[in-house]
């Protein structure tokens, strides 16, 4: 099978962004649904949960564009080892950038919190964690690997991904479907992720990355590759991976963009 390339899309300003990935992430959660009756999506910390809240609590412009968030079970791409309350965590920042937002007959089928009661062990915090995957999408041998209709990530400036870090050996992992990590460079330093095999078999996988402080760590993405880990998911998921980038964060890189139809 020919290797394909990720889809680069790049918008003149936020609101568009905002649009564009409305509407993809309407269409994933359309093909889920009707896939499996529920929509499968795990989403990362960092600026992503505020895009996304600002692409989905916009109003329904008619009967193609409509989120529900009935039919969602929300899973966390990586997270940090702390409390549901605390300043770092995912879940908070997730919760108040849109859960708290949605309406009662609004909220998610479920959203999959890590376990706190293991925050002292986070290899057991991990192990718990995969369990919840488990017994979503199926005992581990009956699946190779679970398969999540969408990954909405983000991109740090030395190119991670998740909590998976340029040069770290998680990259290697191949068999833990959710892996621990004590010594993350971004803080905080305990941590649990998704597996890069986990990461590149989802049915569709979005980068969200805004803003010039990006462009050069696009540039090594997308035009050096260099093993990134971002550009490791670009390389196993192509075409499955779609890039949403404003203009500043893909000045001077020369992948060709596509445009958003
Ligand atoms: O919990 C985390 O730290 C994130 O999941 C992390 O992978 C984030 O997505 C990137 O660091 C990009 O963050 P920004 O969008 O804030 O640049």
């Amino acid at each position: 099978m020919p290797k394909t390339q990720p889809n680069l899309y790049a918008f003149p300003s936020g609101d568009v962004l905002a649009q564009a990935l409305r509407a993809y992430v309407i269409q994933s959660q359309n093909a889920g649904i009707e896939r499996h009756g529920v929509f499968k999506v795990a989403v990362s910390g960092g600026s992503l949960p505020k895009t996304l809240a600002a692409a989905l609590l916009a109003p329904s412009s008619g009967p193609g564009d409509v989120v529900d968030f009935s039919k969602w079970e929300i899973f966390f791409a990586d997270e940090r080892a702390v409390p549901l309350d605390h300043a770092d965590s995912n879940y908070a920042l997730v919760k108040a950038e849109l859960l708290d937002k949605l309406p009662a007959d609004q909220q998610p089928a479920a959203v999959h919190a890590i376990d706190t009661t293991h925050l002292g062990d986070i290899q057991e915090l991990a192990d718990q964690y995969e369990k919840t995957l488990v017994a979503s999408f199926a005992s581990r041998d009956s699946v190779r690997l679970p398969i999540f209709d969408l990954l909405l990530l983000g991109c740090g400036p030395d190119g991670h991904t998740c909590s998976l870090f340029p040069g770290h050996e998680l990259l290697r992992e191949v068999d833990a479907w959710v892996a621990p990590i004590e010594d993350s460079p971004k803080p905080p330093p305990k941590r649990i992720t998704l597996t890069l095999p986990v990461v590149t078999h989802a049915v569709r996988v979005a980068f969200v990355a805004t803003g010039g402080g990006k462009k050069d760590i696009m540039k090594q993405i997308f035009d050096a590759g260099a093993g990134l880990p971002c550009a490791l998911v670009n390389e196993a998921a192509g075409d499955r991976c779609s890039w949403f980038v404003d203009e500043p964060a893909v000045e001077g890189v020369t992948f060709p963009r596509r445009a958003y139809l």
